[in-house]
């Protein structure tokens, strides 16, 4: 018996919604503990230059720990922040300049954190541009206040911090993409899981509000896929499996999306498309399926349910639209596409 498409959905839901709360509080806190201590420090810092009459430093920190609290509120909220990243990053390095110019070379110490932090708060691009200012700094500072072996020490070592945090923090941003990319899909087929569904659906369904561009999906699911299990094995379903998504990847856009939405259903989701080349599509893909012969003795086949977007529908709707035009091809013999009316 196949489990109602619709309980499924609403099931995924729901667990999106859990992990997305947990990964909510398990990234920021990291974030807010360090700017939390960023502000603490450089507010002293403002107060003590405010104190020892550097009123244009002590302004400019008072600033800065000013714009980050006002970016950390709005992440805070979920909101996009602000102020710009780059603007907060330039107004550290000109405190930075400043001090190191004014108050004392000593603050050259600050360079170190500061890069590394820099690595954190922008882009690897822009992190290097900054870079590139920040060594520009220390170096006229550093060769025209002190002696010049200590100089090169300090900007040799600087360029070192640099290279390896930029080298641990591409590492990083790449480890972080291939973790998303394999949390998003299933890793037998390919296709996109469950979870990708609801946002992709809702995208489509504002673009035919607002702008009337069409969106179709297309309910797949291979048929008597339990009698192939019995009489082959779990493996051979297994290939099966593998078999006919490789086989829809193949016919189908690059902007076309598939997702596997339950043991042996999946949904394609299509982009700016009218019902009757979604169709022939559909029509194209169960006969390459059929015709491929997947197993010797056996016919491996899809039936497939075709549902438009609506302008007002919901995606509960849209999806027990597919799910019911899926009902009747498989009611009608199974290896057929069938597609909801519309009534007038
Ligand atoms: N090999 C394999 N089987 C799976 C997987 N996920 C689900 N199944 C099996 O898929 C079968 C689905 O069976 P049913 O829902 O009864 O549907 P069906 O036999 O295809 O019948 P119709 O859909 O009515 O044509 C079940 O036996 C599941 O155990 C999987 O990842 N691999």
């Amino acid at each position: 018996m196949r489990m109602g498409i619709l309980e499924k959905f609403q099931q995924t839901i729901c667990e999106h919604e859990a992990e997305v709360a947990v990964l909510f509080t398990g990234s920021k806190t990291p974030l807010y503990i360090i700017l939390g201590l960023a502000c603490s420090l450089l507010l002293s810092l403002a107060v003590k230059n405010f104190l020892f009459d550097h009123y244009l430093l002590a302004s400019l920190l008072g600033l800065f720990t000013l714009l980050v609290l006002i970016d950390v509120i709005a992440l805070h909220k979920g909101k996009t922040i602000p102020i710009h990243t780059n603007i907060v990053v330039t107004l550290l390095l000109i405190c930075l300049g400043l001090t190191i110019h004014q108050v004392d070379i000593s603050a050259i110490f600050w360079a170190f954190p500061i890069a590394i932090a820099i690595l954190y708060i922008v882009p690897l691009k822009t992190a290097m541009f900054f870079f590139s200012l920040m060594l520009a700094l220390v170096g006229v500072e550093t060769f025209t206040q002190v002696d010049s072996s200590t100089a090169l020490r300090t900007c040799v070592a600087l360029s070192l911090t640099m290279f390896i945090s930029s080298l641990i923090a591409q590492h990083m941003r790449r480890l972080q993409r291939s973790l998303k990319e394999e949390s998003i899909r299933d890793p037998m087929t390919n296709a996109l899981n469950r979870r990708q569904l609801s946002s992709h659906l809702s995208n489509c369904l504002a673009r035919k509000q607002r702008h009337g561009i069409d969106s179709v999906i297309l309910l797949l699911d291979i048929d008597h896929f339990k009698q192939i299990n019995d009489t082959y094995g779990h493996a051979m379903g297994d290939r099966v499996l593998k078999r006919v998504t490789q086989t829809i990847f193949n016919q189908i856009r690059e902007t076309d999306l598939l997702f596997r939405v339950g043991g042996e259903e999946f949904i394609l989701l299509m982009h700016d498309i009218d019902l009757l080349s979604a169709r022939r599509v559909a029509e194209k893909l169960r006969l390459s399926i059929s015709e491929q012969a997947i197993l010797d003795h056996y016919p491996v086949t899809v039936s497939i349910g075709i549902s438009m977007a609506l302008p007002h529908i919901k995606e509960d709707d849209w999806i027990r639209q597919a799910d019911s035009a899926l009902y009747n091809a498989k009611d009608g013999g199974r290896n057929r596409v069938s597609y909801h009316e519309v009534s007038a």
